[in-house]
């Protein structure tokens, strides 16, 4: 049985003069979930056609059980993949779609039928055009895809998409018994919330890099301060020139990388009023990934924007 831990060392891919994926190195180990978060462009997708053979690497490598996906022998039977659940053939039904697949990967008919079970497409959907399908079917009808060949690793690129809540309900319970069962998970969104419901580890991504990893609990543990000024440009004067780095925090207040102690004590030997001024609540990985985003939609000119985080609390390394 080939171990099943998911190992990216140092990926960087380039489109021209452009880093799509910029040295990414993480692990996804067997037994958990790992949701692999970022903006809209930030590199999950490359990353993970990478992983499964399907975009080469300029430099580092991907590695599932130690090996290249590509050296792997009927590699659906160790590794389940849903890339783009709308890629698949719009014109053949949901049951031949599957049925072709698990003659590619040597399976029986009856793995079919219990495939289209599990994800609840069988009965009239299975009988049905796939362009017919509604987005949250493909998915379905994806995730039956990518577990046909009973595979112990999954790479599911946005498999939440067009879920509705029953859906993503649906999905959490079906990963996290896959999961249970001693199978690693790798799955990406670009929606904090969802991956959060679904995922014990987590891996942001941003513009190709990795900036933060760890247990999910880790991350939205902070260890930071809320603190909110009377006016916000003197506070962070005064925190620059302490040496506290600060995000701001919406409505004029910041969160500061220090204690309150100390953050009081800048504030004050600047003479800066507060108006309130506490421990941070569990919103560290939320702006760290608002930052992210805003990172993004942000012109790429403008420099003195706040740098994105680059903690990485409880990564391995
Ligand atoms: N074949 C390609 N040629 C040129 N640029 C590419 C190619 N594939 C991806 N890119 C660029 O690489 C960057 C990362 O894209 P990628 O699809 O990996 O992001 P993503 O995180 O999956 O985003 P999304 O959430 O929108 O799917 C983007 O800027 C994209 O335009």
């Amino acid at each position: 049985m080939m171990a099943r831990v998911i190992t990216l060392e140092n990926v960087t891919r380039r489109y021209g003069s452009f880093t799509a994926v910029d040295r990414v190195s993480f692990t996804a180990k067997p037994g958990l979930v790992t949701g692999f978060l970022g903006p809209n462009g930030a590199g999950k997708s490359t990353s993970m056609r990478i992983m499964v053979g399907l975009t080469s690497a300029d430099e580092g490598r991907a590695l599932i059980g130690g090996h290249a996906y590509a050296d792997i022998p009927n590699p659906s039977r160790h590794v389940g993949v849903l890339l783009d659940a709308s890629a698949q053939h719009a014109g053949r039904t949901g049951r031949e779609i599957l049925r072709l697949s698990a003659d590619t990967m040597g399976v029986g008919k009856e793995r079919v039928e219990a495939m289209l079970a599990l994800v609840g497409l069988d009965g009239v959907e299975a009988k049905r055009r796939v362009r017919n399908y509604s987005l949250g079917m493909r998915q379905r009808l994806g995730i039956a895809n990518a577990l046909l060949g009973d595979p112990s690793v999954l790479v599911l690129d946005e498999p939440v998409n067009g879920l509705d809540p029953a859906g993503i309900h649906w999905m959490r319970g079906l990963l996290r018994s896959f999961a249970a069962g001693g199978g690693t998970v790798l799955l990406s969104s670009h929606l904090l919330h969802e991956v959060e419901m679904i995922a014990d580890e987590m891996v942001l991504i941003g513009r190709g890099r990795i900036v933060a990893q760890g247990s999910k609990a880790e991350l939205l543990q902070t260890k930071g301060t809320y603190v909110k000024p009377l006016e916000t440009g003197a506070l962070a004067q005064a925190l620059a020139a302490a040496g506290i780095a600060a995000l701001p925090s919406g409505d004029g207040a910041f969160r500061a990388e220090a204690d309150p102690v100390d953050v009081g004590r800048a504030a004050a030997a600047a003479g800066v009023v507060l108006v309130e001024l506490r421990p941070a609540e569990g919103a560290g990985l939320e702006e760290m990934f608002l930052q992210l985003t805003a990172d993004d939609a942000r012109e790429p000119l403008q420099t003195s924007a706040p740098q994105a985080p680059t903690a990485t609390p409880g990564a391995p390394r």
